[in-house]
């Protein structure tokens, strides 16, 4: 046992995330980069995760992911709490428990903490660099959404920029290395009629206290987004070490592993369906594992696929506690009318999915994990944003990116089937589709090369376990110089900032 601890502390970071699938598998990812290069990584979050991976899969344990060591403490809440209808009361319970139970869970696995190189944390729960600092060991935050997001809270929270206020809420937004943003493009928790009032207060705190983390790594590519990277590396440098999706998705090592948590069980038989489909004919459908759509949008996007009489794959995964007014569900016709045409599941194997030859393109709600999972995949989307960072995904694709289009909403909120059906023809048929598709695959091809030995990923992680392992920055501090693999960085180092 004394063995098995020393072990555990010597050249060993400690992760924690948020308990949702897309903050932990980046985390996770990310661990499995860290252990190749010789680190020991173990991952902390919640014990509510535990009990989703138990309930999606026939093993008895959850204590392992490919080598990376999987520990639980409480969040404060009975396992049967609706964290997602009641999100706001869920944060301020998680940010109260959290860091004494994350505290305790650190004190009962490592005899000695300080030996810990590093922890790591995301974005939600912030405290994380707290426990850091009671136990002296340096602190690094992985964003897991893209670095425009990062640059767009750290310019809003330290009130370096304007931004749409209750007397002028149509105020347009312009910020260095980013296109000018309407309010439907900024994320919504800057926004005055966010309702979500745990959010500005967290971002707040993190944004302005940033001083706590010694390095921000973000998962997102430098030659994605290198004018948003370079317009902050004079404020608080990002350094992107992704994609961080599977293997698979970047064109490594077949045999490699995947690191990664399932909450919910994925329908395979979907795969067989696709393999019988025409090459690049199928239009896959799925909002990621939050959101639920009002009855009215489910309407309009079932009519929608049925009138282009395309094959598709549309994933309705049941809500986890009852919702109002048929939200969240298909239309009553749909299944019988459709049935020649389409799958529906309840939730896929999306990267299999996303990367298998049929799929043509990807209506998606813009999440930042089913992005960089199309982007490597090198398909067009379409853009139906719902919240938190989506609105600002969905610019991205549009006017950044350049690889989708975007469903526009009607004026009272609602989208409309023919809207649809025109975005569908737009991403599919004709010059316009061709070089969205062009582009598609440009972008894939760089993010290959990004994850590449010596690629900029690549090389801001290899600086990364640099900087951990050194002796002799973990005595002196590090200056918090950012991705040093390309030229508009360098100068940060220069100034010694
Ligand atoms: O049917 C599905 C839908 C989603 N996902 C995965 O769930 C994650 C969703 O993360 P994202 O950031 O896109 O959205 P969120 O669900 O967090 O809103 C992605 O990795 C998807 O590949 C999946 O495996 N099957
Ligand atoms: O933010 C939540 O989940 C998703 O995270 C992705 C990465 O940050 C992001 O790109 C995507 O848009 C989000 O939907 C999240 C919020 C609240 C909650 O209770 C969760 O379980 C997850």
């Amino acid at each position: 046992m004394a063995q098995a601890e020393e072990k555990r502390e010597e050249n060993h970071v400690l992760l924690v995330a948020f308990s949702s699938q897309g903050h932990i598998n980046p985390m996770l990812r990310l661990g499995k980069r860290l252990a190749a290069r010789g680190i020991h990584v173990s991952l902390a979050t919640t014990e509510i995760v535990r009990h989703r991976m138990l309930k999606s899969s026939s093993a008895g344990a959850a204590d392992h992911v490919t080598g990376i060591e999987l520990l639980f403490f409480s969040d404060g809440l009975s396992l049967d709490y609706d964290r997602k209808t009641n999100l706001d009361v869920y944060m301020d319970i998680l940010g109260k428990h959290g860091p004494s139970n994350l505290s305790a869970l650190i004190k009962e696995h490592y005899t000695s903490p300080k030996k810990l190189l590093c922890l790591v944390t995301n974005p939600f729960v912030p405290w994380v660099s707290d426990v850091a600092v009671e136990y002296n060991i340096p602190c690094a935050m992985l964003w897991i959404q893209p670095c425009a997001l990062y640059a767009i809270y750290y310019r809003c929270f330290n009130k370096l920029s304007a931004f749409p206020t209750l007397t002028d809420p149509d105020m347009v937004v312009e910020l260095p290395g980013l296109p000018s943003m309407e309010k439907e493009d900024l994320p919504s928790f800057v926004l005055p009629n966010n309702p979500f009032g745990s959010f500005p207060k967290l971002f707040s705190e993190l944004f302005q206290g940033m001083e706590k983390f010694k390095w921000v790594l973000g998962n997102s590519f430098y030659e994605l987004e290198k004018h948003v990277i370079d317009s902050i590396c004079e404020l608080y440098p990002i350094r992107p070490i992704g994609p961080l999706v599977p293997p698979t998705l970047l064109g490594q090592d077949q045999e490699l592993e995947d690191a990664s948590v399932d909450m919910w069980k994925s329908d395979e038989t979907c795969i067989e369906w696709l393999t019988q489909q025409p090459p690049s004919s199928v239009i896959y459908v799925s909002f990621g594992s939050i959101v639920v759509l009002p009855a009215k949008q489910m309407e309009a996007i079932a009519m929608a696929l049925k009138n282009v009489k395309r094959p598709f794959l549309w994933v309705v995964k049941p809500p986890e506690f009852p919702t109002p007014d048929g939200a969240g569900q298909l239309p009553s016709w749909f299944l019988e009318e459709t049935k020649d045409q389409g799958q529906v599941v309840r939730w896929s194997p999306q990267t299999r999915v996303l990367s298998h030859p049929a799929v043509a393109c990807f209506i998606t709600h813009c999440g930042w994990n089913s992005m960089l999972e199309t982007i490597c995949s090198g398909i067009p989307l379409i853009a139906y944003p719902q919240w938190t960072d989506q609105p600002t995904n969905a610019k991205l694709i549009v006017d950044v990116f350049k690889i989708g289009v975007r469903i526009k909403k009607e004026a009272d909120g609602n989208i409309s089937s023919e809207v649809i059906e025109k975005c569908i023809e737009e991403v599919m048929v004709g010059p316009a589709a061709e070089q969205l598709r062009k582009n598609a695959m440009a972008l894939k091809a760089e993010a290959q090369k990004a994850v590449a030995a010596d690629g900029s990923s690549d090389e801001n992680i290899r600086l990364f376990v640099e900087e951990i392992t050194c002796d002799s920055c973990k005595k002196d501090g590090l200056p918090n110089v950012g991705n040093l693999s390309h030229e508009g960085q360098d100068k940060v180092s220069d100034k010694g900032v």
